[in-house]
């Protein structure tokens, strides 16, 4: 028998049901899927920014940022942990490691949830299977998909890294909506389109859906 399943789960004095009725609202992962450039990012932080100001508790996980931290490159990795270890736990782009990628956010996000905080992912989690596993991962309800929904050349023209621009010129390999998948949600609890409407407008649209799925106390 492997070592590694000598581990117990610990129940918490503190439940999850205190914390919420502390926190006066639901814990849930809000989980934002869409290409690079669709919106994501800004509407994390726009809805982060507006569920603060109503005193409700948030965190997000930003594709970028989470890729400089837990799950850090390759290349960074090497630097700081030398070639051995940056091999074995450095993720970049490959569907393995975008596996990996969620199945890691995943895990932390829903620590927040069952902690009472409303988790606010912003990752492209181009494949249906990772992010299903994660829904599964969770109990009903917690987990609420949101495809922002831009099309490819709104993202395209929008481009704030110039990373589209290199992978149409061939220097940048795998790049999700040009030579990478990107799989739709079939059934997201919401779709946003983000190409037509502005961040604010679809932050509303969010916190309208969480007050009538009673995640959010209604607004007086
Ligand atoms: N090959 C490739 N494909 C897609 N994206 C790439 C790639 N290389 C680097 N980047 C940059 O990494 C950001 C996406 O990271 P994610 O962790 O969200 O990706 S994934 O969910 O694991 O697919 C993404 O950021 P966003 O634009 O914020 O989505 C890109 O800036
Ligand atoms: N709803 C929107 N309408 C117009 N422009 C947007 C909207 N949301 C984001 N943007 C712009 O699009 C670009 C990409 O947004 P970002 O949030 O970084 O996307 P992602 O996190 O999906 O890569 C940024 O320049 C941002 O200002």
């Amino acid at each position: 028998m492997a070592n590694d399943i000598h581990v117990t789960w610990h129940e918490h004095r503190v439940s999850r049901e205190d914390r919420e009725r502390l926190n006066g609202h639901r814990g849930c992962v809000i989980w934002l899927t869409g290409l690079s450039g669709s919106g994501k990012s800004t509407l994390a932080n726009v809805l982060d920014h507006l569920l603060s100001e109503r005193g409700i508790k948030t965190a997000v996980l930003d594709g970028d940022n989470v890729r400089h931290g837990l799950n850090a490159s390759t290349g960074m990795l090497r630097e700081t942990h030398g070639e051995e270890f940056a091999a074995r736990f450095g993720l970049g782009f490959t569907a393995i490691d975008r596996e990996e990628n969620i199945r890691r956010i995943g895990a932390v996000a829903q620590l927040f949830c069952e902690a009472g905080i409303i988790a606010l992912t912003a990752f492209i989690s181009p494949y249906r299977i990772d992010r299903r596993r994660v829904r599964q991962s969770m109990r009903e309800g917690d987990f609420i998909e949101i495809f922002v929904d831009t099309p490819l050349d709104v993202c395209e023209q929008r481009d704030p890294k110039g990373l589209y621009k290199k992978a149409r010129a061939g220097e940048l390999k795998h790049f999700t909506g040009i030579d990478d998948p990107y799989e739709a949600p079939e059934a997201p609890e919401l779709v946003v389109q983000a190409g037509e409407r502005t961040p604010e407008e679809l932050a509303d649209e969010v916190i309208a859906y969480l007050i009538r799925r009673q995640i959010l106390p209604p607004t007086d």
